[in-house]
């Protein structure tokens, strides 16, 4: 759960993000975002196709710093474990080696049995990338992420392209890392999704991005059900008309 009042995990503030067209001139993807994350807090981005919610992550994550603007603590100090939605699995290397290489070297023979049973990917341990639905192969993105023990857990679209059930398998596992306390920055344009997981939603204006408004979702996350979230969606697509086809 979220831990109110206590000092923020990180914060960023925003100013402006320009990216350089081929032809050199400038095209403005974020124009305003403060953001605060709390520890043990699920925050999910929610915007419109295209509006910056990716380059918003990336600055949050530190993988991007060419902005105006400043993050707080620098991500470098912490402990940041991204899944893109591309899984990024090396193709060569097991399901248990993709997750091993990333660990550092103190760690490096740890036994990782028992995260690979937690994320049910004890049957596909030994078997290559290739071999994996993409479902599957996200999750392994998904585990691999947590072995780092991360302080922050920054998720891109996860659940995109998966079908129902696939997405809301992994939907289980990312609520289940979030409940062991690991703060999650997760980007999205699925409202229902959002709904289902996060602790607070920050909307995202169309681009040059900015924040419009950010909505906290007290009800615990395991006592969301359809009817909640089809209710608390409608009421914000009330609100925020952009969001309506989400
Ligand atoms: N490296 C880049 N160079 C130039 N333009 C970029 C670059 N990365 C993103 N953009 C542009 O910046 C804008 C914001 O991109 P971003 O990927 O952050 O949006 P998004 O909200 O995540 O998009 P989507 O909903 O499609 O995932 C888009 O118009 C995109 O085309």
């Amino acid at each position: 759960m979220s831990d109110a009042g206590a000092s923020p995990l990180i914060e960023a503030v925003i100013r402006a993000k320009t990216y350089r067209r081929p032809d050199g001139t400038g095209m403005e993807a974020v124009c305003g975002i403060t953001l605060a994350l709390r520890r043990g807090e699920f925050v999910c981005l929610i915007g419109p196709s295209g509006c910056g919610k990716t380059t918003t992550l990336r600055i949050l994550a530190g993988l991007d710093r060419a902005f105006e603007g400043e993050v707080k603590p620098d991500p470098a100090t912490l402990s940041i474990g991204v899944a893109f939605q591309e899984p990024r699995l090396l193709p060569w290397r097991t399901v248990e080696e993709n997750i091993r290489l990333v660990l550092p070297k103190a760690r490096r023979a740890m036994d990782l049995a028992p995260l690979i049973a937690r994320f049910g990917l004890s049957a596909h341990a030994a078997r290559y990338p290739g071999e994996l639905s993409l479902g599957l192969a996200r999750r392994v993105s998904l585990a691999r992420a947590m072995a780092l023990e991360p302080d922050l857990l920054v998720l891109d679209e996860p659940f995109v392209s998966l079908d129902a059930q696939a997405a809301a398998e992994l939907r289980r596992y990312v609520a289940l890392a979030a409940d062991g306390g690991t703060s999650v920055l997760m980007v999205t344009h699925n409202v229902r999704e959002a709904l289902e997981l996060a602790d607070r939603v920050v909307m995202l204006a169309p681009r040059p991005t900015h924040v419009v408004e950010e909505v906290c979702l007290a009800l615990p996350r395991a006592m969301r059900d359809g009817p909640w979230i089809e209710a608390e969606r409608a009421a914000l697509a009330a609100r925020f008309p952009l969001l309506r086809e989400g």
